[in-house]
């Protein structure tokens, strides 16, 4: 059946995980949680300051979903999330990166494009009109749609993402089944994580040695890893929960329906 069949691909993908990262999973669990669905918690008490784990590694210049065509801009199938908006003009797109350049804040352009004229990042920019967003950060999320695009001002560190090899979400999808063994899933418990506006924890980046490698994409330059530190001495049981938008570009998708932090922002 189903779930039996993700089970079985799933254990060799997180074996992998499990296998690079190195962490001490007796540590955590997943489990039902209070603010949605599944959350990890703590099996024993953990004082602040302390890292339980690496949630991302960060990787320069990766991700097939995004071309550099414009000059100092990437091209990305999808859009810059909520709030954060700067300006908006009914404007060809060629333009309106003209413009974002110009505009001390801009961190990129979104637009929407039904008819999917941009989605090729290969082909020559249409010269049509289009309503684009101006926003001051360039938190990224892609639309399964594919009805959404962004050019996205570049940036030194591209990309952050924590694991290629079983938890991506190419593998797993967000939110992942219910019908997933939470003790299997354990090594992807980064894909558990809560949100909340009064988290238990932060990311700090750390650095990682010269030699280290990424399961699958070894040639992959890893510039960081992000560990999950307690933001105050914790129990066995409590929730390690972060605040989706103080993580850094491009580590969560959009997430719909979750409780807005920064509030002014997104009532531009
Ligand atoms: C990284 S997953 C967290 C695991 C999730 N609870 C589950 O059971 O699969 C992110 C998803 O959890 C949900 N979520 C996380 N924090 C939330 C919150 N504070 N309020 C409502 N939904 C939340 C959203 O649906 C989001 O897309």
């Amino acid at each position: 059946d189903d779930a039996h069949q993700h089970r079985r691909e799933y254990q060799i993908m997180y074996a992998e995980a499990e296998r690079v990262k190195k962490e001490d999973l007796s540590l955590l669990e997943i489990k039902s949680s209070s603010i949605h669905g599944r959350g990890v918690v703590l099996t024993r008490p953990v004082k602040q300051d302390s890292s339980v784990g690496v949630l991302y590694y960060e990787v320069v210049g990766d991700n097939e979903d995004r071309v550099q065509i414009e000059e100092g801009y990437w091209h990305a199938r999808g859009y810059i999330t909520d709030g954060g908006m700067i300006d908006r003009r009914h404007m060809s797109v060629k333009d309106a990166i003209t413009r974002c350049d110009e505009l001390p804040d801009c961190q990129g352009i979104t637009f929407e494009d039904p008819d999917g004229l941009f989605s090729n990042a290969h082909s020559k920019l249409p010269s049509i009109l289009v309503d684009v967003e101006f926003k001051d950060k360039n938190h990224f999320g892609t639309d399964p749609q594919d009805s959404w695009q962004s050019f996205l001002k570049q940036q030194e560190n591209l990309d952050a993402l924590y694991f290629p090899l079983g938890c991506s979400s190419s593998f797993l999808p967000n939110p992942p089944p219910s019908s997933l063994d939470p003790i299997l899933m354990l090594p992807c418990w980064p894909r558990y994580n809560n949100h909340s506006c009064d988290p238990t924890a932060k990311v700090v980046k750390v650095p990682v040695e010269d030699s280290f490698a990424l399961p699958g994409v070894p040639w992959k330059r890893v510039v960081g890893a992000y560990q999950v530190v307690l933001l105050k001495d914790l129990d066995e049981g409590e929730e390690i929960t972060l605040n989706y938008e103080a993580l850094p570009n491009y580590m969560l998708r959009r997430v719909e329906g979750v409780e807005k932090c920064n509030k002014l922002h997104d009532e531009l």
